[in-house]
């Protein structure tokens, strides 16, 4: 056949995502149908080409393998690179008796290429050299426990610590496919000299935890190796269906969202009203037919002058049951959310629930099963917690939901019958029996208060028109608030304010 083709990966449809065990499981499949060798040249031979494409004018390649089939890749690549005479140079930290079968052809290969071996550091890397990084691959285990583990992190360092590009063979080494958790760190960050290309599947560790900052520019190739979708562990996200408005189309079409949060002063010297107008506001630009705020001030405040649109209502006038109507509970919410969330959950027909709402749920059990048999009714729930109020729910730790980001969420939905966005970077949606998503767009500009308040408001504009799907109102609404960040304009500041009157249209 000829060569599969490399695809850069960018967000125009969904991708499939695997993990290490069914990407294993194909790679077997794959070895046993196939003449022994071919995959490893295909993945050679695809290394090669990206590198070839990425560094046109290098003067140095240098090809950092491990002593696995990851570094067999890239003495297969180094094979392929110098005979299309590119100044290439491997360190391989194999040997031929103890290699893997496939590794050990690919560094007889190499050999009888001509590619020149060195164990130092090639000494003046400029801007246009380029590093490959085959140190490990999906069969990378945590550091400490291989001989090899030191040497292999000081290469990392030398490649990082260059200004040279590095392209990642399958994986930046040292990153768990499937959680995107990073086991050894490079010292500084370089995404914009970045690139991975992942070979046979996609994983999913490449775009959630620390998986976006380790691997740069993902690009995929399958090795000619057709994938069963069914058996992917998560699914990109990616761009929403276009929202035209019909014209024939009036306030009522696009539904009521009503926020409910925002802890006045008067209750414990902590005014938090402003995190329900932000998520108000950001209802309002992102589509909303009319939004309601009922705030937990005690009535101090009646109007937002900024935004006069907002119609303010005590919480007994706000009716959560009506259809075509989204609420969105808990933005600022303090302690003065519990005592309205049992009418909330058990009136709202859709329902956004975020920070201190998630908060209060997570130390009463009462509220926590009636959050829970909301499903059961037929009512739409979506949850927005981050690492650590779902950590509370989940009665864990922060570090131990970022440790298994898309367990953690799989877990959460379960447990609570709820569509559950665990925030953060590469923020996960996962609801029952729909594939896991994970949102490619979004930045660290987004590192600042009141923006999950923005995305609470966000999600209820598009949960409240009638109809609308829960699962997919979440996925959009988290894919346009982290659009906004990644369109943001150079040298403005991203404040949630601005962030939430950008979200028009979107
Ligand atoms: N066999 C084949 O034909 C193919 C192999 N492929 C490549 O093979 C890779 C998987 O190869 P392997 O299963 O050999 O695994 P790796 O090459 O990822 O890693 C295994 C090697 O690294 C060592 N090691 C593991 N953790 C370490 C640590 N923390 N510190 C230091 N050393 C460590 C192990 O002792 C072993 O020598 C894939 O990622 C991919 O790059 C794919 O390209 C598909 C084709
Ligand atoms: N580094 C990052 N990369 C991508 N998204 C981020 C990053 N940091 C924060 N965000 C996003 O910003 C929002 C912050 O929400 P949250 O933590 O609830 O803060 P707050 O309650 O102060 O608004 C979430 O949507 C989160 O996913
Ligand atoms: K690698």
């Amino acid at each position: 056949m000829s060569e599969p083709p490399t695809l850069r990966i960018v967000f125009d449809r969904p991708h499939a995502l695997f993990d290490i065990a069914t990407t294993r499981d194909m790679e077997a499949a794959a070895l046993a149908a196939l003449p022994p060798f071919t995959l490893m040249q295909r993945a050679g031979g695809a290394v090669a080409a990206l590198a070839r494409a990425l560094a046109p004018h290098a003067r140095t390649m240098w090809v950092v393998c491990g002593g696995g089939n990851n570094g067999g890749d890239g003495l297969e690549a180094a094979a392929r690179l110098r005979a299309w005479g590119m100044p290439v140079t491997a360190t391989w930290l194999g040997h031929p008796d103890q290699a893997p079968a496939d590794a050990r052809a690919a560094w007889r290969r190499a050999v009888d290429a001509g590619v020149v071996f060195t164990d130092g550091i090639p000494a003046g890397l400029g801007a246009d050299d380029l590093c490959i990084d085959a140190l490990l691959g999906i069969g990378g285990g945590k550091p400490g426990r291989h001989p090899a583990a030191q040497r292999m992190q000081a290469l990392l360092d030398a490649m990082h610590a260059s200004p040279a590009a590095i392209l990642c063979v399958d994986l930046p080494s040292g990153l768990d496919a499937d959680t995107g958790v990073r086991h050894m760190r490079p010292q500084a960050l370089h995404a914009d000299r970045l690139h991975t290309l992942s070979l046979l599947t996609l994983k999913s560790g490449l775009f959630t935890g620390d998986g976006r900052d380790a691997a740069g520019q993902v690009w995929c190739n399958t090795l000619g190796v057709e994938a069963d979708a069914a058996r992917a562990c998560a699914v990109l996200g990616h761009r929403p269906a276009s929202t035209a408005r019909a014209h024939a189309s009036h306030k009522g079409s696009y539904g009521d969202v009503c926020v409910v949060g925002g802890e006045g002063m008067q209750q414990r010297g902590m005014g938090m009203s402003g995190a329900a107008l932000l998520a108000a506001r950001a209802a309002l630009h992102a589509g909303a037919g009319r939004v309601f705020v009922g705030l937990l001030d005690g009535g101090a405040l009646a109007v937002d002058a900024v935004q006069p649109e907002l119609m303010f209502r005590a919480i007994d006038a706000l009716d959560f049951a009506a259809t075509a109507t989204a609420t969105v509970c808990g933005c600022g919410g303090g302690h003065a959310v519990a005592g309205v969330l049992p009418q909330v959950l058990a009136a709202s027909g859709r329902l956004v629930l975020d920070a201190d709402a998630l908060n209060a749920i997570a130390q009463d059990d009462g509220l926590r099963h009636a959050l829970a048999s909301r499903g059961a009714r037929g009512q739409a729930t979506v949850i927005t917690p981050h690492p650590l109020e779902a950590a509370r729910l989940l009665r864990t730790t922060a570090a131990d939901v970022q440790s298994q980001r898309l367990h953690a969420a799989a877990a959460l939905a379960r447990e609570l019958q709820a569509v559950v966005v665990l925030k953060g970077s590469g923020t996960v949606i996962a609801h029952g029996d729909r594939s896991p998503v994970i949102n490619p767009t979004g930045n660290a500009l987004l590192a600042t208060a009141g923006t999950g308040d923005v995305l609470a408001g966000m999600v209820g504009a598009r949960l409240a028109p009638q109809g609308a799907d829960a699962f997919d109102a979440a996925c959009a609404a988290v894919y346009a608030h982290g659009l906004r960040a990644d369109a943001w304009p150079a040298g403005r500041p991203l404040t949630a304010g601005r962030l939430a009157n950008a979200a028009s249209g979107a």
